[in-house]
């Protein structure tokens, strides 16, 4: 990597705000309609009976959405329903942050608005009911006579829990003495946040490789991945409702409403995400120099940032793999294009693992079980989250974070491993913070890569320190991005941007392994390896 991060263009202004996409609603409407006919079909075969009802969860789409899709086979009717749960903005399970920034319930917001309207435009409509769905699902089943509540899989405890709370809510539906004998709802989860499907992996979850070479080569020789599931033009009729529920606002989740002033602002739903891939692949012609851009940090277009869709489900990973290979067919196939496939069986890997390893994801030790004394130092902590820690590298990603949802994966891996490794502080209060702020979190790829930034993921070979004065002059050579984030930088020269001394604030904790010169680093850090109890690698490939 290193000097040859090739640039793409940037914020010019450092009060600018980024649409992302960057498309008016007229393109973003033409775009979702054009793409929804080429993936529609006229026909299908319906041959089921009475009334199934499609609990949305991380799946707000409708391209690609096997639940939808088996519900409308299996039923004459569809019911398509939506639980606000009050869970999912209380507060984090250790540390007390809210489970849910307003950045984020922004966006999930605006993936409801268009999920409702390209369900509308297909003769349905979404349901919005606020409440736990173990209450509200098998209440809907009871009263609409449903057969079956069809649902996306999840792996995670918590998601886990409601399944099974949901389960039992449907059987006790059936038991009820006032229920028709003919209603026995039944719960049917249905793979589908992976690009390639759990069913086609060539070896058991048990079994999943600890290291993820292994098990990329062993899909991508053993696995096909699937096409997508067309839709029918119509999904109709719907069920008859007077009143199918108001998408919430952000204040009625007891969020203060929040607008990125500066940086990226995302537009949620799948119209966008559909919108975005266009705009990076086909539009701006990006795909084709991922490779060499995707570290970047600064502005929208150094990678596809297809994150936020992802974990809302607003977008397919199958969907992007069919772009990808259309792609290569009409423009050019080389390593960048490839390399957007990598890092989504990236994600694929992390969900599988989530499986693999259960709560201990979550855990201090994660899955090898590590012992190791962690701080939980308040002082400390804040000065990270609030990006006054002296590191303008650490501080300007942070303040992105907190402005906008979003922070790179080069940010992120430097400043995870400045939290854990320099400031030596309990890796789930970063974990935490992230889930807070994040609009792409997902608590497989969040959890997974902090437990192998802070060295206690499954596999011990990903166990990095990041050198922060090295990952400044390799990835923000001109202080461009600090300056961005941190205008009092912007009168500095170029290269004391990232090395202000005295001129910025001061520097809350030392660098473990130095921080004036690379050359120092090297020396310091042979001896000071044996800190952490394990071996630590100067190195930056991910
Ligand atoms: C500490 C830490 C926490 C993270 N938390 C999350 C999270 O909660 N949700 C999340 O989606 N990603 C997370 N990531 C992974 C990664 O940083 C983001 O997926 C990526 O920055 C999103 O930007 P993009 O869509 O432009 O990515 P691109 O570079 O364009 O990559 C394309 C897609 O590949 C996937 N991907 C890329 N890198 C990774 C990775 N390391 N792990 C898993 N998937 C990857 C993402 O789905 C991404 O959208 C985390 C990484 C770190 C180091
Ligand atoms: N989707 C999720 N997002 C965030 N955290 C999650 C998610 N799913 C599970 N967790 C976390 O996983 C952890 C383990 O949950 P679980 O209730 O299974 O714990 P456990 O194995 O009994 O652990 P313990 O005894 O330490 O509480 C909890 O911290 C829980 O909040």
């Amino acid at each position: 990597m290193g000097s040859s991060l090739k640039s793409v263009p940037k914020p010019l202004s450092s009060s600018s705000v980024f649409q992302v996409p960057g498309l008016d609603s007229h393109e973003i409407d033409s775009i979702a309609e054009k793409t929804f006919e080429r993936y529609s079909v006229k026909t299908a075969n319906r041959n089921g009976k009475g009334i199934a009802i499609v609990w949305f969860r991380n799946d707000l789409r409708v391209l690609d959405n096997e639940a939808l899709f088996k519900a409308w086979v299996s039923s004459e009717t569809v019911l398509p329903v939506f639980c606000v749960d009050p869970r999912l903005f209380g507060t984090t399970y250790c540390f007390g942050f809210p489970k849910t920034g307003a950045l984020r319930a922004q966006f999930l917001i605006e993936c409801l608005d268009d999920l409702r309207k390209n369900l509308q435009k297909r003769s349905l409509n979404l349901l919005i009911q606020h409440g736990k769905p173990e209450e509200i699902l098998p209440a809907l089943a009871k009263d609409f006579g449903a057969h079956t509540v069809y649902a996306q899989k999840e792996t995670c405890s918590e998601e886990l829990q409601v399944e099974r709370m949901v389960n039992k809510g449907l059987q006790q539906v059936a038991l009820s003495p006032s229920t028709n004998a003919m209603n026995n709802p039944k719960l049917q989860l249905l793979w589908g946040s992976t690009m390639y499907h759990m069913d086609d992996l060539p070896f058991s979850i048990n079994s999943l490789p600890d290291v993820y070479t292994q098990f990329r080569k062993s899909v991508e020789a053993k696995c096909k991945i699937r096409g997508c599931i067309k839709i029918p033009e119509s999904l109709g009729p719907p069920p008859s409702i007077d009143d199918w529920g108001n998408v919430p606002s952000v204040e009625q989740l007891g969020l203060h409403s929040e607008k990125a002033s500066k940086g990226m602002r995302f537009s949620g739903g799948e119209s966008a995400a559909l919108s975005r891939v266009t705009e990076y692949f086909w539009n701006k012609d990006l795909l084709g120099i991922y490779k060499e851009t995707r570290n970047g940090m600064l502005g929208p277009d150094y990678s596809t940032k297809f994150s936020p869709w992802l974990a809302s489900g607003s977008l397919s990973p199958r969907f992007i793999h069919e772009e990808v290979k259309r792609y290569e067919r009409e423009r050019q196939a080389n390593d960048s294009t490839y390399w957007v496939l990598f890092e989504l069986i990236w994600r694929d890997y992390f969900r599988f693992l989530s499986i693999k390893y259960g709560s201990s994801l979550f855990h201090l030790g994660g899955p090898r079980n590590l012992q190791h004394k962690w701080s939980q130092d308040q002082r400390l902590f804040e000065s990270w989250r609030n990006g006054c820690t002296g590191y303008p590298l650490i501080d300007a990603n942070m303040k992105e974070l907190s402005t906008t949802g979003f922070m790179s994966n080069r940010g992120r891996q430097i400043v995870c491993s400045f939290l854990v490794r320099d400031m030596g502080i309990d890796w789930r209060m970063g974990a935490e913070w992230f889930e807070t702020c994040l609009l792409d979190y997902d608590p497989c790829s969040n959890y997974g890569n902090w437990t192998y930034g802070a060295g206690v993921g499954n596999d011990p070979r990903e166990d990095r320190y990041f050198s922060i004065p090295k990952q400044a002059q390799t990835y923000d050579p001109e202080g461009e991005f600090v300056a961005y984030w941190l205008p009092q930088l912007q009168t500095l020269p170029k290269e004391k941007r990232n090395f202000p001394g005295e001129s910025y604030m001061e520097q809350v904790v030392p660098l473990k392994f130095g921080n004036t010169s690379l050359h120092l680093n090297r020396q310091a850090s042979a001896s000071r390896q044996a800190n952490f109890g394990r071996r630590q690698q100067m190195t930056d490939k991910r």
